[in-house]
């Protein structure tokens, strides 16, 4: 298992351009990172979790992170939805698709017969539930730092007797592969997200995503709805709206928004506005470009110029213009 001083794939030689990434080699975390042109030929530094990941970007170690964000069946990685509400000066700057299927492997001389305790990470066993579930319905589980330690871990430590593993895990480790194509769906992708630390938010291109983190002001009927009409009325789509407990009481949540846009876009940046006038405290993660590159289409009473010309009209009536 690698450990802060022990990068896997390449030496961090300089903080500045290094990237770190949950591994070791072989995560599907690394292939989110494989898909940056930017970190071709830099250091990539493994890490073991989330918070170490962002430890890296704050402290300066490393100038982004990728992390998982979402997956298309077991939804929010909270502990990523978590350390971006906690930890202060992040910006996302990149979003990231990769395709995950999952196999089944053991050491060499392993039935599925022998298989009482299973070692996975949380995200990627929970993607597993059916096959799991059918096959071996009285399993234990054993937790793993990532896809890949879950599968190294079948050496080490003798707890586990199978893990959950990318499918390209038998170039890594000379394991044997006892059941393929084990996740409850087969076309399940998670969501990566690269973070730096605070940059000057780049140009819109049209096909955006803005991320935020929003708490309600208070305990009273209607806020929620109140909080989502702020986006309604300005025409701004919601593609995520997930909440997760704030901590310090219960009943209390916050909830983490992905917007269609840019907040260069009027649009956006009018509803952010009324949201920041609303809410007790408004984290902007970032702006940028989407990754299915998909154009965001604004009809016309939502778009820029009815924005501007609003603006216009008002300034006009102030400054004694006739209407
Ligand atoms: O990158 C990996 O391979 C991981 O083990 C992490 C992770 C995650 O954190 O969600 C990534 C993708 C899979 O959905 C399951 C696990």
């Amino acid at each position: 298992m690698p450990t802060r001083d022990q990068p896997t794939s390449r030496p961090a030689t300089a903080a500045s351009d290094t990237y770190s990434f949950l591994g070791p080699a072989g995560t599907f975390t690394e292939a989110a990172l494989a898909q940056v042109p930017e970190a071709a030929g830099k250091p990539w530094r493994s890490v073991n979790n989330v918070g170490e990941a962002l430890d890296d970007v704050v402290s300066g170690r490393s100038v982004a992170a990728m992390i998982a964000i979402e997956n298309s069946v077991e939804g929010g990685v909270s502990a990523t939805q978590d350390a971006l509400a906690n930890v202060p000066n992040l910006r996302i700057i990149g979003e990231y698709l990769v395709p995950v299927n999952f196999v089944f492997v053991a050491r060499r001389g392993t039935t599925l017969a022998d298989v009482k305790v299973v070692n996975a990470h949380p995200v990627a066993y929970a993607q597993c539930h059916l096959w799991l579930d059918a096959v071996l319905p009285s399993h234990g589980h054993i937790p793993a730092t990532s896809n890949v330690t879950a599968a190294a871990s079948l050496f080490e430590s003798g707890l586990a007797d199978a893990a959950i593993a990318p499918p390209n895990i038998t170039k890594h480790h000379d394991l044997v592969v006892l059941a393929e194509d084990i996740g409850d769906n087969p076309s399940a992708v998670t969501r990566f997200v690269l973070v730096s630390r605070t940059v000057p938010t780049p140009a819109a291109t049209g096909a955006d995503k803005t991320s935020l983190i929003a708490e309600l002001p208070d305990d009273r009927a209607g806020a929620l709805l109140e909080m989502l009409e702020q986006f309604a009325t300005r025409g701004v789509n919601m593609s995520l709206l997930e909440s997760r407990p704030i901590g310090d009481a219960l009943g209390r949540y916050r909830f983490v928004i992905d917007l269609d846009g840019h907040i260069l876009d009027e649009r956006v940046a009018d509803a952010l506005l009324g949201l920041k006038r609303f809410s007790p405290n408004v984290t902007f993660l970032g702006s940028y470009p989407r990754a299915d590159r998909i154009r965001v289409e604004v009809t016309g009473r939502y778009g820029d110029d009815a924005f501007v010309d609003a603006r216009d009209w008002l300034r006009g009536l102030i400054a004694g213009e006739s209407d």
